[in-house]
């Protein structure tokens, strides 16, 4: 039996597997996306020719760790993949992401990119999304009010805070993690929440992802489309 640690490092390793010679790579956040740049980084050392943008300031620190070569949106317009985690994910490949307050920049990248893979354990399976409160970046400005909005949809926010501190996104923005239980219709939720002045993004990724690959106790499968 592996661990969840074990399950992220294969999950990660396999899906850095997936890349080809000469694509432009969009790199995820958090601790399973941490093995896949470990992983493309072993393989730059080994001669495969890529270039990479990276979703969080703690992605492009291990990016330049591993060697791998990180490029920007100014320099290219489409990424031929994009590698990310999930802290949900259910039968129809519909996400909750966020739980490391980068779901901006992931979701810029995702809709940046040709193909858009997930990777999960097996605990991030699951038959209705909600259970794990939604990350919304929100303007600092006002995010009192938008929390009271959001309230008005059905949601509990609260803000974040990390180290006692009010958590701040690589944007300069402030997260609210909104509990609403289950999300009976996340597309609707989604357009719903978009519709809030003063809410940036939500961690909801509807009709984004392609391919999710799952690491469990016994190996490795994968959902697509
Ligand atoms: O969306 C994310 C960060 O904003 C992460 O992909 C998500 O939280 C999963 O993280 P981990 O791989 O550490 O479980």
């Amino acid at each position: 039996m592996q661990n969840v640690d074990e399950l992220k490092k294969l999950v990660g390793e396999e899906a850095a597997n997936l890349v080809k010679d000469g694509m432009k790579v969009g790199l995820g956040s958090g601790s399973t996306v941490y093995w896949m740049v470990k992983r493309l980084g072993e393989r730059v050392q080994d001669g495969l020719n890529i270039t990479a943008i990276p979703t969080s300031n703690t992605t492009a620190k291990w990016a330049v760790e591993f060697g791998v070569p990180l490029t920007d949106f100014s320099k290219v317009q489409q990424l031929d993949i994009a590698i990310d985690g999930a802290d949900e994910v259910d039968k129809n490949l519909q996400l909750i992401k966020g739980g490391g307050g980068a779901l901006l920049r992931e979701k810029v990248v995702a809709a940046a990119a040709k193909e858009f893979i997930v990777i999960v354990d097996e605990s991030k399976l699951v038959s209705h999304l909600g259970a794990f409160p939604l990350a919304v970046e929100v303007t600092p400005f006002g995010w009192e009010i938008t929390s009271v909005s959001i309230a008005d949809l059905g949601g509990t926010p609260t803000l974040r805070h990390k180290d006692g501190e009010v958590f701040v996104t690589d944007n300069g923005n402030y997260i609210l993690d909104c509990s609403f239980n289950q999300i009976l219709d996340p597309e609707a939720l989604q357009k719903d929440l978009k519709m809030l002045v003063g809410v940036v993004e939500t961690g909801l990724f509807v009709g984004m992802a392609d391919k999710v690959i799952v690491g469990k106790a016994d190996g490795v499968s994968s959902i697509t489309k």
